[in-house]
């Protein structure tokens, strides 16, 4: 359980029994389902939210994934807040029930729920990061996109940024990159935007990560105006700051650079509050944040599920 004091956040179980919550109180537009197993066995939970939710219908689909960082619990809370707005919203908020009528909303509110568990084992935090594979595999290094190319990982699996045996080596990459794979219909990748949430420093990061050259293969000129556009817009709604993911740092192996360069899915991380400062405890704000923090993000995600419909920015530009 989390330490006392921050009862607000969600274990495992009570954020399962949410989501059990939401499908049986919104089973029209509402349906659980998983993508698979952690390596210790838990489910990936994936709740669908769309008009009709039941059919697969012609309408663009968004994924929101979260938590892939253990200690990363805000992220958690953040997946919950869209399936809490895009739910309770539905029918009475016309502009949440427009985006659920017109498109099938896909959210992962937990990547790593092994990592998650372990890090508030005893209850106290263990700052821990990756998955409970072996000493642990850095899930957000072990994407099959350049993985392990440019330096932007480690090959020592002690270190934080353990990029896994092979690509896809962890169960939980693996299970979401075959939703994702799944989603290619009739030869048409069905999703068309992403963010995947993060902790912390109040960052929009976009493609790509292995390079720090704007433009690459698999990504023109117009491509990365797009990103820089789209990503400037989210992050002027949330004060964050808008950059490339490798004017950070390298990374490789990243979940952004495979939804790009695998699928052409318009792909960004957040990285959510606080901005700086405090080190190992930026990943554990009180729970008194979680509201004001992730409703922070409520206008970016709206200009995401806009944008996944395209034209919007392109006409822009
Ligand atoms: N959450 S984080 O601090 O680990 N950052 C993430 C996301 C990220 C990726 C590339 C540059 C900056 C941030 C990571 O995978 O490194
Ligand atoms: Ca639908
Ligand atoms: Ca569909
Ligand atoms: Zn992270």
């Amino acid at each position: 359980d989390f330490p006392e004091g921050d009862e607000g956040y969600h274990t495992y179980a009570e954020l399962t029994d949410k989501l059990e919550q939401a499908a049986s109180d919104h089973g029209d537009i509402a349906q659980l389902s998983s993508v698979g197993d952690s390596f210790e066995g838990r489910a990936l939970h994936l709740l669908k939210i769309s008009g009709n939710a039941a059919q697969d219908e012609d309408e663009p689909e968004v994924l929101f994934t979260c938590n892939q960082h253990a200690r990363e619990h805000l992220t958690t809370e953040m997946c919950l807040r869209i399936v809490e707005r895009f739910t309770d919203g539905y029918g009475s908020d016309p502009a949440i029930t427009e985006f659920v009528d017109s498109r099938e909303i896909y959210v992962i509110p937990t990547v790593n729920p092994d990592g998650a568990e372990y890090d508030i084992s005893g209850g106290e935090y263990q700052g821990w990061r990756k998955n409970r594979q072996d000493q642990g595999t850095d899930v957000n290094r072990n994407w099959g996109y350049e993985w392990g190319c440019c330096g932007g990982s480690s090959d020592d699996p002690a270190d934080e940024t353990y990029r896994g045996t092979e690509a896809f080596s962890s169960p939980e990459a693996k299970a979401v990159a075959d939703f994702v794979d799944s989603r290619v219909v009739g030869g048409a990748q069905q999703i068309t935007a992403h963010i995947d949430f993060h902790t912390y420093s109040e960052l929009v990061l976009w493609p790509y990560g292995y390079t720090s050259d704007d433009t690459a293969e698999g990504m023109t000129p117009e491509e990365a105006k797009r990103f820089a556009d789209v990503g400037t817009e989210m992050a002027e709604s949330n004060g964050y700051t808008p950059q490339q993911s490798s004017d950070l740092y390298i990374t490789d192996g990243s979940i952004n650079d495979w939804m790009w360069g695998e699928h052409k899915i318009l792909s960004f991380t957040f990285e959510m509050y606080p901005a700086s400062g405090g080190g190992i405890d930026g990943f554990y704000p009180p729970d008194e944040q979680i509201g004001p923090q992730t409703e922070r993000n409520d206008e970016a995600v709206d200009i995401l599920l806009r944008e996944a419909g395209g034209t919007a920015a392109s006409a822009r530009s």
